[in-house]
C-alpha cells in the first residue's frame, strides 16, 4: 500500500496530466469554434450568391427551391456543430478549473482487476476515444459513488443491473488544478468535504451540490419511474437542491429526447427564480421554465378580472383577525381550496348541462346582433349526450353562420357608406384589383358600379365583423365570470341536491357568498377563487392542455391545496410530477398541512406514486437545528448535519426605539465577523417596512424586499417572513418575536419557516412576553 504522501503525489500528478488534455483540447477547439464561427458569417453573407435562382418554369422553380434548401441545411447543420463546440468548449472550462471531484475503484464481476473511475462535472475521453479519463456524474456508474461505502455494490443500467465490488472511495477538493484536500471516505460522501462545503458562507446564488449528493437525495436525482415522486423533507434537507440536479440528470439521461423547455418548475416566488437560476448553467445545462403559480393564473384569467395575489391574502390572513369578515374569509380560503368543492363545481356543471347557462349577446355598434336567448336556445337544442365543451363549439359555429348572413344586411346600414368615403386611394386599389381578380369588373357599366359599391360595403363590413368572428371563436359569448357567481346566488337547485346527496356546504356559506359576489362586483377576484373559476371554464369551454410538458416540479409543495393539483393534473395530462415539501412550513391557509400529503398522494395510483422522507438537514448548524426543531411538533426527527456554531441569542427590548438600536448594533457586529448575507425577518411587509424606515440610514446598502422583488443579491435585507421561503442567509435576526406577534397556533409554522433561513447564526429579538412557540 502506498504512503499518503505518495498517493498525494500521484493523483496530484494525474490532475495535471488530465489538466493538461483538458487545455490542450480547449485550445484545439477554440480554433475550430473561431473557423466555424467565420464559416457561419460567410455563409450567411454569401446566402444568396450561392443559391442559383431561376423562377421561369416549374423545372427551373423546382431546382431554385432545392438550391435554396441546401443552402439553408448547411447554414444550419453548421449552426448546429458551433452551438455544440460552444456548449463543450464551457463544459472542458469548468474541468480545467476542477477537472473531478471523485474517484471510485470498481472491480466488476469476472474482470480480474479493478478500474479506476473519476467523476468530474462533464464526462472526457482519453486520445484513443475509447477510455474515459472523467465520468460525468450523471453516468450509470457514477451512482455508485452516491450509494455505497466500499465494499459489494451494483448499479443499474438501461441494459441491465452490474455488480461487483468498490474498493476505494476517494474525494478531492481540487481549485486550479491543485488538490487543496482528499479524503478516503466511509459510509457517507465525506463528511469532512460537507463539513467544508457546509460551513462556507451563503452566495446570492444557490450552489450546485453533485461533489456532496447524499445516498437519500440521489434516489431523488435519478428516480426514473415514479409518474408522481413526493419528497417530504426538513427545513435545509436538500429539496430544491436536489429538485435542481435531478433536472439536470433528466437532461442527460434522456437527452435528444428531452429538452430544458419541456420541463416546468413552479417556484413560491419570482425572487427564488433569481437564486435558483445559476446551478443548471453551473452543470452545464440550460435552464428549465421557471414561473409561479400566480403568475400562471393570471396568464390564464387574462383581463376577466384583477387577481388578489397570495402575498395579499396572506397579508390578510396575519393582519386582519379583528375585521368583521376575517372568520368568513378563512372558512371560504379553506373550503375554496378542497376537492368538495371541486365536486361542487362538478356537479354544478352538469346541472348548467341542462339549464342555467349565462350568454352574453353579440353585440355590434350599439345594436344587439343576437341576443343571449337565441344563443341560450341554440345551445340547449343541441344533443345532450354530447359534451358540453362541444356544444359550445357547435354554438361557435351556428354563431359564425349568422354573422355571415348578418353581415350582409349590415352592408345596407348608414354608417357603411360613411366608412366607404373615408376609404384612402391604396384600399380603393385593392378593392379594384380584387374585383378584376374575380372577373367581376369590366370598367364601363353600369353593373360595374354597382359591383364596385357593393364590394367595398362588404369590405368594410368584413373588416369590423372579423373581431366579432374572433370573438365567438373564442367563445366570448359565454359570461363565466356570471356563471361563477350564480353559484353563490343561493337560489340554486343544485344546492338543496347537493344536501340531498350528503355533501354539505360550510355553516357560513351566505355569509362566504355575500363576500364573494361584492369582491367579483367589483372586476376583482379573490386568489382563493382564481383556480375554482378556471376550473369551471376549462369545465365548460373544453381544457386548454399543454402536452408538451413533461417534468413538472414543484417546490415548496405543501402551499398548494388540493383543488390545485387537481387542476395542475387536468392542464398538463402528459408530464411526470415532482412535488417537493415541508408540511411543517405550510404558511397559507389553504395549504396541504390538515390532510398532510394525502389529497396529493391519491392524484396517481398507488403504483404510480413514491414517497420519499428525507429527514437530515443541512443548512443550519447543530444548534440551530436543535432550536428551530423543538419549535415544531415532531422536530425530534429532525437530524442536524454535525456543524458546529454558536448558539442561537434571545434578546429582550424595552421599546421600538430600543429594538432598532439593538438590531443595528447587531447587524454591525454580524458585518465585522465577515458575513456577507444578513436577514431581518419580519412577520408582514408592514412590519418590514416600519424596521426599514428605521434602520435604512444606519445601515448602508440595506434592502427591503418585497413582493415585487425579483432578484437575490447579497448583503443586509428586510424581508417578510413568508417571503424568505425557499431561500437562506449567512445570519438571520428576527425582529420580534413576541407573543403578540407570533402567539395565534397558525403562525407556529410561519415562525418555524423564518428562523429556519439561518446558516450561521440566529438572533431573535422580542418585547413584553416572548412567543410561547419557543419552550
Ligand atoms: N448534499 C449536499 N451537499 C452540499 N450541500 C447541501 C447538500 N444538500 C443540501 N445542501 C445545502 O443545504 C442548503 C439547503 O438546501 P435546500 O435549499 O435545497 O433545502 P430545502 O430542503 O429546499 O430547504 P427549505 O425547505 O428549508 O427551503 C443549501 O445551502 C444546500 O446547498
Amino acid at each position: 500500500m502506498t504512503n499518503p504522501i505518495d498517493q498525494l503525489s500521484l493523483e496530484q500528478r494525474r490532475v495535471e496530466e488530465v489538466t493538461g488534455i483538458i487545455r490542450a483540447r480547449i485550445e484545439e477547439l477554440r480554433n475550430q469554434v473561431g473557423g466555424m464561427r467565420e464559416d457561419i458569417v460567410d455563409i450567411r453573407r454569401n446566402f444568396w450568391d450561392d443559391v442559383t435562382l431561376n423562377f421561369e418554369d416549374a423545372a427551373e422553380s423546382a431546382e431554385s427551391h432545392a438550391s435554396m434548401k441546401q443552402q439553408a441545411e448547411l447554414l444550419s447543420e453548421r449552426e448546429r456543430s458551433h452551438r455544440h463546440a460552444v456548449e463543450q468548449l464551457q463544459t472542458l472550462t469548468k474541468l480545467a478549473q476542477s477537472p473531478y471531484f471523485g474517484r471510485i475503484d470498481f472491480n466488476e464481476k469476472g474482470e480480474s482487476r479493478a478500474e479506476q473511475i473519476y467523476l468530474g462535472v462533464g464526462s472526457l475521453l482519453d486520445e484513443s476515444g475509447h477510455e474515459y479519463l472523467i465520468y460525468d456524474w450523471r453516468a450509470p456508474v457514477s451512482s455508485l459513488y452516491y450509494d455505497y461505502s466500499p465494499g459489494p455494490v451494483r448499479y443499474e443500467t438501461p441494459s441491465g443491473s452490474i455488480q461487483g465490488e468498490m474498493t476505494l472511495k476517494r474525494q478531492y477538493m481540487i481549485r486550479n488544478g491543485e488538490i487543496r484536500s482528499m479524503f478516503d471516505t466511509g459510509v457517507t460522501i465525506g463528511d469532512e468535504l460537507l463539513q467544508e462545503v457546509l460551513g462556507k458562507q451563503s452566495d446570492a446564488q444557490m450552489k450546485s451540490i453533485v461533489a456532496t449528493i447524499q445516498r437519500e437525495q440521489n434516489r431523488i436525482i435519478r428516480n426514473e419511474r415514479a409518474r408522481l415522486l413526493i419528497v417530504q423533507g426538513a427545513a435545509g434537507s436538500g429539496k430544491t437542491s436536489a429538485a435542481l440536479q435531478r433536472v439536470a440528470y433528466l437532461l442527460y439521461r434522456y437527452r435528444g429526447m428531452l429538452s430544458a423547455d419541456q420541463i416546468v418548475l413552479f417556484s413560491p416566488n419570482p425572487m427564488f427564480n433569481s437564486y435558483v437560476s445559476t446551478v443548471l448553467p453551473e452543470l452545464g445545462e440550460q435552464n428549465m421554465q421557471q414561473t409561479t403559480y400566480q403568475q400562471y393564473l393570471e396568464h390564464r384569467l387574462g383581463k376577466s378580472f384583477e387577481l388578489e395575489d397570495p402575498y395579499s391574502q396572506m397579508e390578510y390572513t396575519l393582519g386582519a383577525v379583528h375585521e368583521s369578515e376575517y372568520e368568513t374569509r378563512i372558512a371560504a380560503i379553506s373550503y375554496k381550496a378542497g376537492l368538495p368543492f371541486m365536486h361542487l363545481i362538478e356537479k354544478y356543471v352538469g346541472e348548467l348541462g341542462h339549464s342555467g347557462l349565462v350568454f352574453k349577446p353579440v353585440t355590434f355598434r350599439g345594436r344587439t346582433l343576437i341576443d343571449e336567448e337565441a344563443i341560450a336556445a341554440q345551445f340547449y337544442a343541441c344533443d345532450r349526450s354530447v359534451s358540453i365543451g362541444n356544444r359550445m363549439r357547435l354554438t361557435a359555429d351556428w354563431i359564425l353562420k349568422q354573422l355571415t348572413k348578418l353581415s350582409r344586411e349590415e352592408r345596407e346600414q348608414e354608417w357603411v357608406q360613411d366608412q366607404i368615403e373615408l376609404l384612402d386611394q391604396e384600399q380603393y386599389a385593392h378593392a379594384f384589383e380584387e374585383l378584376q381578380r374575380k372577373n367581376r369588373f369590366a370598367g364601363n357599366s353600369f353593373d360595374d358600379f354597382e359591383a364596385e359599391k357593393d364590394f367595398l360595403a362588404s369590405m368594410v363590413v368584413q373588416e369590423q365583423f372579423k373581431k366579432l368572428r374572433k370573438r365567438a371563436k373564442r367563445l366570448s359569448f359565454l359570461n363565466v365570470p356570471a356563471i361563477y357567481r350564480r353559484l353563490y346566488e343561493g337560489d340554486l337547485v343544485l344546492l338543496e341536491r347537493l344536501d340531498a346527496c350528503g355533501q354539505s356546504l360550510p355553516d357560513n356559506w351566505n355569509q362566504i357568498s355575500e363576500l364573494t359576489k361584492a369582491k367579483l362586483d367589483r372586476g376583482e377576484i379573490y386568489y382563493e377563487d382564481a383556480t375554482p373559476f378556471l376550473f369551471l371554464k376549462e369545465k365548460l369551454e373544453g381544457f386548454h392542455t399543454n402536452t408538451s410538458v413533461k417534468h413538472l416540479f414543484i417546490d415548496e409543495a405543501q402551499d398548494y391545496s388540493p383543488f390545485q393539483y387537481y387542476y395542475l393534473k387536468r392542464i398538463f395530462p402528459n408530464c411526470k410530477m415532482t412535488a417537493l415539501g415541508d408540511l411543517n412550513q405550510s404558511i397559507f391557509a389553504h395549504s396541504l398541512a390538515g390532510e398532510g400529503f394525502d389529497p396529493l398522494s391519491e392524484l396517481y395510483s398507488g403504483e404510480e406514486t413514491e414517497k420519499i422522507i428525507l429527514t437530515r438537514s443541512y443548512r443550519s448548524t447543530r444548534p440551530i437545528v436543535t432550536f428551530t426543531s423543538r419549535i415544531i411538533e415532531g422536530g425530534s426527527l429532525i437530524e442536524p448535519f454535525n456543524r458546529d456554531g454558536a448558539e442561537p441569542t434571545i434578546t429582550q427590548t424595552i421599546d421600538e426605539a430600543h429594538l432598532v438600536r439593538s438590531i443595528k448594533e447587531r447587524v454591525e457586529q454580524l458585518v465585522q465577523a465577515g458575513y456577507s448575507s444578513i436577514a431581518v425577518i419580519c412577520k408582514t411587509a408592514e412590519e418590514s417596512r416600519r424596521i426599514y424606515m428605521a434602520l435604512q440610514t444606519y445601515i448602508r446598502k440595506l434592502r427591503l424586499i418585497e413582493k415585487e422583488t425579483v432578484t437575490f443579491e447579497k448583503g443586509a435585507v428586510i424581508i417578510p417572513s413568508y417571503l424568505a421561503k425557499g431561500v437562506e442567509f449567512d445570519a438571520v435576526i428576527i425582529s420580534d418575536a413576541s407573543v403578540d406577534n407570533y402567539g395565534r397556533e397558525s403562525e407556529r409554522k410561519l415562525f418555524y419557516t423564518a428562523c429556519t433561513r439561518a446558516m450561521h447564526e440566529l438572533h431573535l429579538f422580542y418585547r413584553n412576553e416572548l412567543t410561547s412557540f419557543i419552550d
